[in-house]
C-alpha cells in the first residue's frame, strides 16, 4: 500500500515537535470528518476511524475542546485491524474557525481547524447580503487564517459592477473572486491557493454552491481520496461523511455544513472595520458611542456620506453579541468547574464536600 506524504496534507514542524513532548508510541493524523463521538482520521496509512480518549473527552466536559476536522491528533494506531484509533492529543491549532453554537447555548464550536485560507462563500443572487459578509469576514480574521472573499453563481446576477463595488467598501484588502459552477468560471483563481500542504475552509450559507464548487475542483481524479474510498469499500462501517479533501497536487479542501446562522464566539473587528475604527480615534470623546456625543468623526463621515450608516449599526450590533458571548461564556466555565470536579470525585455529593471545605478555607 503507497503511504501518504503528511506534509502533503498541511504537516509542518512545529507539529513534530509538539509530538515529541508526549510519551508513548502515538502517531500523527489528521482529522478529516467528524460525526458526534466519531471521527475519521487521515494517517500515512490511508484513512481509518478514530474516537476519542476517555481522559480526553473527560478533559473537554470541562471547556478544552474536542477534535475538529483540520485538526493534527495524536492517535496510538494507523491500521483498524485491531479497532477504532484512540485519540490521545489534539496539537495546539494555528488557526480555528469557531462560532458560537446554534440555539441558545453558550458554546463554541469549531468549524475547521488548521486552514490557512477560508474562503467565505456568498451568491450573487439569494444570498447576497453585505450585514452577513461583514460578520463572516470578522470572524475569519479573528481565526488566524487569510479571508478570501468567494462569489458564486455570477451566472444569476445582472447588476455584477455595483455589488462588486459595494463588496470592496466593506471588504478593505480582501481577494474577491467571481465564480460560477454553471458557467466554470472561476476555477483557476480558486486552484491558486490550493498548493501542496496548504489547507484552504469552505464557508457559507446553505445553498450557495459550495459543494458544487467543490466537487468541481476536486475532479475526477482525485487521487488520495480515491485510496482512501478503497479502504472503506473492504467492509468498514463508516458512518461519517468525509469534510477534508485531498487534491491530487496535495493541497487540503475542508468542505463546512452549510450554516444558517453565524453567530459571534470571538471576532476582530479591527480587522473587519478598520475604516470605523479609524474614524473613531478622531472623536472628541475617547469612549465616545457614535450615537449623540457632540464632535463624533464615526457620525460626520455618515452625514458627508462617506460611511454608510448600516454598516455601523452592523459594527454596533457585532460589538454587543461579542461582549454578550464573553458575559455568558464566564457563566459557564464556572459550570465547567464543577463538572471537572464531579467527574473527579465521582458524584455531587463529593462535590458538595469539596465546595463546603473550600468555603470553609476562604472565610
Ligand atoms: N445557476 C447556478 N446554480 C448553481 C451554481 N452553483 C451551484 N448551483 C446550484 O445551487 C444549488 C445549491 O448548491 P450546493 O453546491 O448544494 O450548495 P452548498 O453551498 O453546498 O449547500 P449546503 O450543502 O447546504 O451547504 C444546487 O441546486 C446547485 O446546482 C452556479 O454557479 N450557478
Ligand atoms: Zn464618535
Amino acid at each position: 500500500m503507497r503511504k501518504i506524504n503528511l506534509y502533503n496534507i498541511g504537516l509542518s514542524e512545529r507539529y513534530i515537535q509538539e509530538a515529541t513532548m508526549y510519551d508513548g508510541n502515538l502517531h500523527l493524523a489528521r482529522v478529516s470528518a467528524q460525526h458526534k463521538d466519531m471521527y475519521k482520521v487521515i494517517t500515512e496509512n490511508g484513512e481509518i476511524q478514530a474516537e476519542v480518549a476517555g481522559k480526553l473527552s473527560y478533559l473537554a466536559s470541562a471547556s478544552v475542546d474536542y477534535p475538529a476536522v483540520g485538526d493534527w491528533v495524536l492517535v496510538d494506531r494507523t491500521d483498524q485491524k485491531s479497532g477504532n484509533a484512540i485519540i490521545h492529543h489534539i496539537l495546539t491549532r494555528k488557526s480555528c474557525f469557531e462560532r458560537k453554537t446554534a440555539g441558545t447555548g453558550y458554546e463554541r464550536q469549531i468549524v475547521a481547524a488548521n486552514i490557512d485560507t477560508v474562503f467565505i462563500c456568498m451568491s450573487l443572487n439569494n444570498d447576497y447580503n453585505l450585514r452577513r459578509l461583514e460578520r463572516y469576514l470578522s470572524i475569519a480574521w479573528d481565526s488566524m487564517s487569510t479571508p478570501v472573499i468567494v462569489l458564486t453563481k455570477s451566472d444569476l446576477c445582472n447588476d455584477l459592477t455595483t455589488k462588486l463595488m459595494e463588496i470592496d467598501s466593506v471588504a478593505v484588502g480582501v481577494d474577491v473572486l467571481i465564480t460560477s459552477s454553471m458557467r466554470g468560471n472561476g476555477y483557476a483563481d480558486l486552484l491558486k491557493y490550493l498548493n501542496k500542504g496548504k489547507t484552504v475552509a469552505f464557508i457559507g450559507s446553505s445553498g450557495v454552491g459550495k459543494s458544487t464548487l467543490i466537487n468541481r475542483l476536486l475532479g475526477e481524479n482525485m487521487l488520495t481520496t480515491k485510496e482512501i474510498r478503497e479502504d472503506d469499500d473492504k467492509g468498514r462501517h463508516t458512518t461519517t461523511h468525509r469534510q477534508l479533501f485531498v487534491l491530487p497536487n496535495g493541497g487540503v479542501v475542508i468542505d463546512t455544513p452549510g450554516m444558517r446562522e453565524l453567530q459571534i464566539a470571538n471576532a476582530d473587528l479591527s480587522k473587519s472595520f478598520p475604516d470605523i475604527e479609524e474614524l473613531a480615534e478622531r472623536c472628541y470623546f475617547r469612549d465616545c458611542q457614535h450615537e449623540s456625543e457632540p464632535k463624533c468623526a464615526v457620525k460626520k463621515a455618515i452625514e458627508d456620506g462617506v460611511l454608510s450608516a448600516k454598516r455601523l449599526a452592523n459594527y454596533k450590533k457585532l460589538q454587543q453579541e461579542m461582549a454578550f458571548f464573553e458575559r455568558k461564556n464566564t457563566m459557564t466555565t464556572a459550570q465547567a468547574e464543577k463538572q471537572k470536579i464531579i467527574a473527579m470525585m465521582g458524584s455531587i455529593g463529593a462535590y458538595k464536600q469539596v465546595r463546603k471545605h473550600n468555603k470553609k478555607k476562604n472565610s
